[in-house]
């Protein structure tokens, strides 16, 4: 099976028309955000319940075994299994209540039982716990018909996490499921990396807050919000949101101004070749360094990358799909290396393609895709438009990843092998 893969050594090819000698290819964009972006070395003590979206900076370890004594998996009743000898069924006297939260108070001897619940210890003495369906109960008598096994329905201590056991390592950023585990390892503060300043600054004269009025040569700011999301949710600390019009030294006062609070200073718009694409203009103004001004791809070939003073910059176009699909494949490792996350493997896989494709070579295409089942041979399956359009996004809420084309490839055929990337959700 071909593997059709689209993240070749530089120079994924563009159009024969508009390949600039400094387009470069997503791979080499992705090794300068690399070495030249380096963590914020702060680290601070943060609660846990304000730690979503934070990066370790140290492991967690458990405090405890987790859990940290032998509790039932259920309600129903503790027995010793050692005292149920010869054929049953057996008719036992319930000697102990034990609720979740209480101490047994006396250890079961001989062939009684505890009622039990849920998390409750395990009294001394017993070693199985019998759901209550599987016993019937007559007065304070319980009878069993068949015999548990040792160590049924208990939930032993350190089952799920040793004393001391790495339960996160440094680098994992903290969603739902890794708080979870940090307040079961008894974690109420974990140590992270401070949260990444960010300014997000976004052009076009033309570009209007959603709530106002337009007039007809007015669009709604989709960028805005958009990134606005995706930063929110992956955690950072918002310093400035701005819009700006299309006029140099304006462009350059705001981006001045937001360069000395912010670690990474995002624009979209106004990075393309026309004189009222003022962004690169200002960043120059300004002595910025450029490390990419433009990669071999489709949507989102303007995207640029440097500094503005002691600030990274990430210069995304100004049509949202462009914008998304480059702040996906950019901005979030760009966020990442400022964090010092540890890479995320199975974001990045190889799936077959629900249909043929035919396409305009050239750049490498990323195009939205949705997940959509698995073939017979067990390899996920992805649905796409038949196109990529930069400007449009409303079918971008169904899809779950971009899907990567081949520079060269004109046609694919239906069950091409190629390579996809899911969303980053936050
Ligand atoms: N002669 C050339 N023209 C263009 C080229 C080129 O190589 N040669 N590249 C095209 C490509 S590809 C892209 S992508 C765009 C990128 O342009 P800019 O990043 O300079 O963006 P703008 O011109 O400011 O805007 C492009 C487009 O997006 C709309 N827009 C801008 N901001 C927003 C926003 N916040 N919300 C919604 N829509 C927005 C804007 O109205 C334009 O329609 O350049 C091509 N041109
Ligand atoms: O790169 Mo632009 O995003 O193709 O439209």
């Amino acid at each position: 099976m071909t593997v059709h893969q689209a993240i070749a050594a530089p120079g994924c090819d563009c159009d024969g028309q508009d390949i600039l000698p400094s387009l470069i290819s997503i791979s080499e964009a992705l090794a300068r955000i690399a070495a030249n972006v380096a963590p914020v070395r702060e680290t601070e003590v943060v609660p846990l319940e304000r730690a979503l979206g934070r990066t370790l900076a140290q492991p967690v370890r458990s405090q405890r075994m987790a859990p940290s004594f032998d509790n039932a998996a259920m309600d129903g009743y503790a027995v010793a299994t050692s005292a149920l000898t010869g054929n049953g069924p057996w008719r036992l006297p319930v000697v102990a209540r034990v609720p979740a939260g209480d101490h047994p108070s006396e250890s079961l001897v001989g062939r009684t039982a505890a009622r039990i619940f849920t998390g409750a210890p395990i009294p001394e003495g017993s070693d199985a716990v019998v759901m209550q369906e599987s016993v019937t109960r007559d007065g304070n008598f319980v009878h069993l018909s068949r015999p548990p096994s040792p160590g049924m329905n208990i939930r032993r201590a350190g089952s799920d996490m040793a004393r001391g056991a790495t339960v996160l390592d440094k680098g994992e950023r903290l969603g739902p499921r890794q708080i979870a585990a940090c307040a079961s390892a008894g974690s109420d503060v974990v140590c992270a990396r401070r949260r990444i300043r960010v300014a997000l600054l976004v052009t076009g004269n033309e570009v209007r807050r959603t709530g106002g009025e337009l007039d007809s040569a007015q669009i709604w700011d989709v960028n805005t919000p958009m990134l606005m999301a995706s930063l929110t949710a992956m955690g950072v600390e918002i310093v400035a949101c701005e819009h700006a019009d299309d006029d140099l030294y304006g462009l350059v006062r705001q981006l001045d101004d937001m360069a000395a609070r912010a670690d990474l200073v995002i624009t979209t718009g106004g990075i393309s070749v026309g004189e009222e694409d003022h962004v690169k203009p200002a960043v120059g103004a300004l002595r910025g360094e450029f490390l990419f001004s433009g990669v071999a791809i489709k949507p989102g070939k303007p995207v640029s990358f440097g500094r503005i003073g002691k600030a990274h910059w990430l210069g995304l176009p100004g049509n949202p799909l462009s914008a998304f699909v480059t702040w996906q494949l950019f901005g979030v490792e760009l966020l990442r290396n400022l964090s010092d996350e540890r890479p995320r493997s199975l974001e990045r896989r190889n799936v077959v393609t629900a249909s043929e494709i035919h396409r305009k070579p050239g750049r490498c295409e990323l195009r939205p895709a949705m997940l959509a089942g698995f073939d017979a041979h067990g390899r996920e399956i992805v649905s796409f438009d038949t196109a990529t359009h930069s400007a449009r996004v409303g079918h971008l809420p169904m899809a779950d990843g971009l899907l990567f084309l081949p520079a060269d490839a004109e046609t694919l055929p239906a069950g091409a092998l190629v390579e996809f990337q899911q969303f980053c959700q936050a």
